[in-house]
């Protein structure tokens, strides 16, 4: 994983203003902003510009995370960071993946999508490994279409039944290593320190700060 995948070129800076959030997942919106917040960014959310959510048709992290971020970047006018993220089971292949949204269907319910990703695994029998890990691609754009993409990562294992209710998505079945308590379970401040956003997030300011 390069700290800047899909752009050899010189990094662009970020100024210090306005920056669309570009997300309707609140509990994403709530962990950038946090990780935000000693940049002196202004970030103004997806929902208070009334942006549409787009559909994400890429194949990847990158290019989801590349085609929210270059619509929001074009409609408002402002640079716009973007977020795909998932969590990938091992012994499913990877699933649920650039899918770990849809598997929670159209009410958006977590509950069930974890329901799913654990009776998945179980369904692969007695001997299937409980290795899992989340990535996030976070792609920077503006609205003259230059973008970076920056990917982060972190490792654990899946738990169950799900324990917490601090984070969101499938954040109470996920364990990372060398912890003993899961994403669920954990203060945000503990979690911003390890996670696959505050990963790729580091690389973001390294790059474009
Ligand atoms: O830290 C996390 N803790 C728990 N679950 C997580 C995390 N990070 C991603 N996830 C799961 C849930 C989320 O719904 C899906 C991402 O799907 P993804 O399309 O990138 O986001 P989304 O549709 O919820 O919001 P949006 O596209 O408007 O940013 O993966
Ligand atoms: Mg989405």
């Amino acid at each position: 994983m390069t700290d800047n995948a899909g752009n050899e070129q010189a990094i662009r800076k970020l100024k210090p203003g306005k920056l669309v959030i570009a997300s309707h997942n609140t509990g994403k919106v709530r962990e950038i902003q946090a990780l935000l917040g000693p940049y002196g960014i202004e970030p103004v959310s997806a929902a208070a510009l009334d942006l549409p959510e787009p559909e994400e048709t890429g194949t990847t992290f990158v290019a989801n995370a590349e085609l929210k971020a270059m619509q929001a970047a074009d409609l408002s006018g402002l640079p716009a960071l973007a977020d795909d993220s998932g969590l990938c089971v091992e012994a499913l292949g990877g699933d649920p993946g650039i899918f770990s949204a849809r598997w929670a269907g159209p009410d958006k319910d977590f509950g069930l999508a974890m329901r799913l990703v654990h009776e998945a695994v179980e369904a692969k029998g007695p001997d299937a490994g409980h290795d899992a890990h989340f990535v996030c691609a976070l792609a920077l754009a503006w609205p003259d279409g230059h973008v970076e993409v920056f990917e982060g990562r972190v490792d654990g294992a899946l738990v169950w039944p799900p324990r917490g209710d601090k984070g969101f998505g499938y954040d109470p079945i996920f364990q990372p290593i060398g912890h003993d308590i899961s994403f669920g379970e954990m203060d945000p401040d503990a979690k911003h320190a390890m996670s696959h956003r505050a990963d790729a997030f580091a690389k973001l300011v390294a790059a474009a700060f």
